[in-house]
């Protein structure tokens, strides 16, 4: 299974181009985090991705790959089904029996420390606690290839930080993962790093695009090799 991005480029009609020449490839194993300004085009490249944009120049060939699991910024839910129930969802979709489920389910939530909320209504969730109960579901639905939209835009810091870490782990599990982010502590939870404002054309103004303090560092190369230790230190593994 493989992921293949090639000298992808994407324009919406009327407006700048976003990005151009954009080639690189996500095996299972590996976490790519996509960085870039706000507007740069973060989540129009998960889209085309997905195969929901089709991109106006380049290609995506997806090799392998069955299911595609999406994470979105905002989590979304049935206000009145426990946080469980939407773990479970996807497993009893598969044709798992609700009580293996159940165990699946819960090694899921413990995984992003949601145990607790477990009989909780998603209306009674947090922000961050809702979040989290989505990234619990997308590992419960067992994708090939996982998107995820900023997944700490709702979270403090610590908590994000730890979701970060268990991002890194996904990888660990076979999955391919990209991942858009802001986020400092997610993109050094992945193994490379692709910054979209390298591939944007030089007559674009991103100067007034929200700059990301924490891409400064990382701005000069197109893609960062990171600590691949960073991945494995959270002592999470499932
Ligand atoms: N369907 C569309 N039609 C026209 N323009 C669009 C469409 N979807 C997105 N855009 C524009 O394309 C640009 C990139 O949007 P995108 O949401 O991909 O950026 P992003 O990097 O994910 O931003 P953020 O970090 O704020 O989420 C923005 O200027 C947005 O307004």
């Amino acid at each position: 299974m493989f992921v293949n991005v090639e000298d992808l480029g994407h324009r919406f009609a009327g407006t700048d181009i976003l990005f151009e020449h954009l080639t690189f490839s996500v095996e299972p194993g590996q976490t790519l985090a996509v960085c870039g300004p706000s507007g740069c085009g973060k989540s129009t490249l998960m889209s085309i991705l997905a195969g929901w944009q089709v991109p106006t120049t380049g290609a995506v060939h997806l090799e392998g790959v069955g299911r595609i699991g999406w994470v979105f910024q905002n989590p979304y839910g049935v206000a009145q089904r426990t946080a469980l129930d939407h773990v479970v969802l996807p497993l009893l979709a598969k044709g798992e029996r609700r009580r293996q489920a159940e165990i699946c389910a819960y090694d899921a939530l413990r995984l992003f420390d949601l145990e607790a909320t477990a009989m909780r209504p998603f209306s009674a969730l947090s922000g961050g606690e809702a979040q989290r109960l989505m990234l619990a579901r997308a590992v419960c639905s067992r994708p090939d290839l996982l998107l995820v939209d900023e997944p700490t835009a709702q979270l403090d810091t610590r908590t994000a930080h730890s979701i970060s870490r268990v991002l890194g782990n996904l990888a660990g599990q076979g999955m391919a993962v990209v991942v858009a982010t802001h986020d400092t502590d997610t993109r050094e939870a992945c193994q490379r790093a692709i910054d979209l404002a390298d591939y944007a054309p030089s007559e674009t103004n991103h100067s007034n695009l929200v700059p990301p303090e924490v891409l400064d560092d990382t701005r000069k190369e197109t893609v960062v090799e990171l600590a691949s230790n960073a991945v494995n230190e959270t002592g999470r593994q499932r």
